[in-house]
Parts: C-alpha cells; structure tokens; sequence
C-alpha cells in the first residue's frame, strides 16, 4: 500500500509530540486510515538543535517540503502568523490537505484560509488550536450541526487559569502568582498572549464562528486579561460565594434589527457553585448551551505537547480518510452572516466594591449615581464604619457601557474614598 506523506513543520512542544505518536502508533494509524502514514519531512529552523529526528527528514525548506509532490498532507506546528499562512496557503494550492494548531492565524485569516481549501477541494482542520486535547470543534462543526447553539462560555487558557487557582488557593497577587507559573513552565517567556487575553481571544473568535455560522475575527473579541486581578478582588469573590476566572464568552444576542453575536473575554466572578468554577490549574472547559441538545460540558487538558498532539493526530486520521476515500471534508459554513455586537451594548453584570466615609447619605449618593445611569442594583453590602467603611454592590444585568460610566461617574463622588474592586459577574440567578 502507497503510504500517505506526511510534511511537519515546526518540530518544537506540540510538533516533537506528534513525530514521536506518529511513529509510536504506525500500525494502528495504518489500519484506522487504511493506508500508512508517513513522515515525509520535518522542517525546523535550526536542524542542529534536532538530534531526535532522523536527519534525512530534516530540512530548513519548509516551502519546498509543503509543496513537494510526494506530500499529501502538512501538519502546521509554528504558531505565529507568517510564514505559517503563507506555508498552509501553498500547501493548499499544491493541493495537500492541512491540519494546523494556530488558533492566532486561524482567528485572523479563517475565512481566506477556508476559501482557498473549498477552492482546492481539500481539508483544513484545526482541533488543537482550541482547549488542546478536548473535543470541542469537531463537535460544534459535526455533532451539533443540526441544532441551533445559543451560548459558549469556556475558560479556554491554561496558563491564566493556574494564576488565578493560585490567587485563590494562597491569597496570592498577580505577580506572584504569574512568577510561580513561570518557574513552573505554564507560562511562556512572554506572557503577554495569554495575561492579556489574546490567547482567549483567539479562541472565542473560532468557537464563535463555528457555533455561529458567521466569519467572527480576533478584531471584533472584547478582550479583557488578567494583570489588573488583584488579592482583592479575590478576597471580595469569596466573601459572596463566587470564585474569579478568565472567560471566553460568545452569544448569540437578539435586538430590533435582528440577532447578533457577542464575544467576550474578560475575567469574571462566577459562583463557586457553576461547574467551572471547580476546573482548576492549567485545565480547560467550554459550557454549550444549544436549544435541542440543551447543556454540555467539555473538559480537559487544554494545553501541553502530549494532549494537543492527540488532537492534531485525530485531525490527522480525518484529513488522511478522506484523502483514502477521494474527498474532503464539509468546510465550515457562515452563511447564517450575524454581525459582530459591539461591548457597550452588550448586557453584563457588575460586582463594585467602593471604600467610603461613613457619613449620611453616602449611600444613597452611591445609589443616585447608578439609577442616573439606568443600572439597577440587585444587593448592596455595608462592612465596617467610621473612616474605613465598605460598600459591596451587585447590579442586574446592564448594557456595558452604562455600568463603564457608572464607575467613572463614582470616582468623581467625593464620599467614594476608592473604588477597590470592579468585576464581572456571571452565572448569578
Ligand atoms: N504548546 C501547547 O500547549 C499548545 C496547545 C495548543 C495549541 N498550540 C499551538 O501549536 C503551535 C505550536 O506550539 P508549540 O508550543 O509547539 O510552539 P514551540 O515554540 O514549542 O514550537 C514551534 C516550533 O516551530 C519552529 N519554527 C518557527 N518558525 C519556523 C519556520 N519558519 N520553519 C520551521 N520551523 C519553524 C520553532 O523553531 C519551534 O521549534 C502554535 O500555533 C500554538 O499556538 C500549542
Ligand atoms: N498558552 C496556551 C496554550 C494552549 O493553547 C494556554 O495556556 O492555554
Ligand atoms: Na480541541
């Protein structure tokens, strides 16, 4: 049997994971495909620094080897824009099927990828690219297509979820907490991608589109990180029975001029009572939430060179069926075409915690400032009086934009000493 050739580009976490399962898994490959598997080439940038490939794969050529006619397929493990787009849109053209784990390019340029794999009737999937090893894309493309998805929530970063376990765990700041993940090998060198929610973000653009049948992009995510999360902010979730965390958040929001999708990532307080509340670590989960199949839970290894290369080798087996039964896969839709909600018409609840002087009146100063604004509040907390009093409010669901100027407006309250702690809340009944 002719086997299927295989070109890897990149061969460092999750590539150096999947030369190795490649191989260590040929004859069951061979027989799930129907045909074997092979690794035609590995291109790396310094083949020096490769001792474990065998060095007749080796090569700095990444464009020669995607496009060299013995190759089927390419497994994209880069990262980073270029030259990964330019590599995936040449190995498409020649006419190879690609599966890649760049959630940063897919979330970028999906659309124009996916154009160019319909025109060259071959595949292009990309399981790894959101909460690594889990399930999820597969499902929102396949499983669910028959069902109309309303909601995703997921924490879909690893690395901000065990600095906020942390936080919560020891009492923590930031960057304590971010100085442990680092010593540990969570976080990268540079944090930035996922600290300030763009790793998230990435995601939630893709699980958007999928979930949504529309072309949702990076651009058009709120995005929030997790360097302002303080101790207490933390302290102040506890004390209402609620945990922080990163969410991604995408929804599919009704208005007068029809429905719309709204993604989001910011770090919210969220009972410790909700089902992700209690996934800690460097672990991820996605909540959907479709109207026939009601609500699911995805769980699992997010990240890490094993897990994401158990992803890329199930894409892998797809891409290769197909290639064995003379066809490619469906290609996402986004026909349904919903546009892109701005944040500050997005409706969301608010936690403020505000250090005031104990004097009469403050309250119903505070009170004034959020009715002036059309916030409602659903519960205020008084701790402590005299100098060092402490006002916790919840408010009802409200448009952004309204609760942004509502905090703006407090700070200018001359009873408001500080305004110590402000968050999302979500989940709340
Ligand atoms: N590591 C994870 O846990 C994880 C999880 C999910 C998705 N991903 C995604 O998988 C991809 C790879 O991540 P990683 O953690 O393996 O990164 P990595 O930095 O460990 O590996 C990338 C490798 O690509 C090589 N490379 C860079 N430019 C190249 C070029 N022009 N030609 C050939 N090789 C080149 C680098 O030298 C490096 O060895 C990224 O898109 C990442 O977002 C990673
Ligand atoms: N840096 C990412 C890797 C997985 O995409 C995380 O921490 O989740
Ligand atoms: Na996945």
């Amino acid at each position: 049997m002719n086997p299927l050739k295989v070109a890897l580009l990149g061969c460092g976490t999750v590539g150096g994971a999947v030369l190795r399962l490649v191989a260590e898994q040929a004859a069951d490959l061979t027989a799930r495909v129907g045909r074997p598997v092979e690794i035609a080439g590995v291109a790396v940038r310094r083949p020096d620094r490769h001792p474990e490939v065998p060095a007749h794969l080796l090569t700095t050529d990444a464009l020669g080897l995607v496009t060299r006619d013995d190759v089927d397929l390419v497994v994209e493990v880069i990262g980073g824009i270029e030259p990964a787009r330019s590599l995936i849109l040449a190995a498409i053209e020649a006419g190879k099927s690609v599966v890649s784990a760049n959630k940063a390019l897919l979330a970028e340029d999906g659309v124009a990828l996916h154009a160019a794999a319909a025109k060259a009737g071959v595949d292009l999937y990309y399981e790894a690219s959101v909460a690594g090893a889990i399930p999820l894309l597969r499902p929102l493309r396949e499983s669910l297509a028959g069902d109309q998805i309303r909601r995703v929530v997921g924490i879909v970063n690893g690395t901000t979820n065990y600095i906020l376990s942390r936080m919560a765990e020891t009492g923590a700041g930031f960057s304590e907490a971010l100085a442990e993940a680092t010593e540990l090998g969570y976080a990268e060198a540079d944090p930035t991608a996922d600290v300030d929610g763009f790793d998230a973000a990435a995601k939630g653009a893709i699980l958007a589109s999928l979930a949504f049948h529309s072309a949702v992009t990076a651009a058009d995510v709120h995005r929030e990180g997790i360097a302002s999360v303080t101790a207490t902010d933390v302290a102040r979730a506890a004390e209402i029975g609620c945990t922080v965390k990163l969410l991604a958040i995408c929804e599919r929001v009704p208005g007068e001029e029809g429905e719309s999708v709204a993604v989001r990532v910011h770090p919210a307080m969220i009972p410790t009572s909700h089902p992700l509340a209690a996934v800690g670590g460097a672990f991820n989960a996605v909540f959907v939430e479709a109207e026939a199949a009601g609500q699911l839970m995805f769980y699992g290894q997010g990240a890490g060179g094993e897990p994401t290369a158990s992803a890329v080798l199930g894409d892998l087996v797809a891409v290769a069926r197909n290639r064995v039964a003379g066809a490619a896969g469906a290609g996402p839709s986004a026909y349904a075409d919903l546009p892109a909600r701005p944040i500050a018409e997005t409706p969301t609840r608010y936690h403020v915690s505000l250090d005031v002087a104990d004097v009469p009146g403050v309250l119903a100063t505070v009170a004034t400032e959020f009715a002036r604004h059309e916030v409602s509040i659903a519960t205020v907390r008084q701790d402590g009086h005299g100098d060092a009093a402490t006002l916790v409010i919840v408010t009802h669901s409200a448009p952004d934009a309204a609760l942004s100027a509502t905090i703006a407006a407090l700070r200018e309250v001359p009873a408001v000493r500080g305004v110590t702690s402000v968050l999302r809340v979500e989940g709340l009944s």
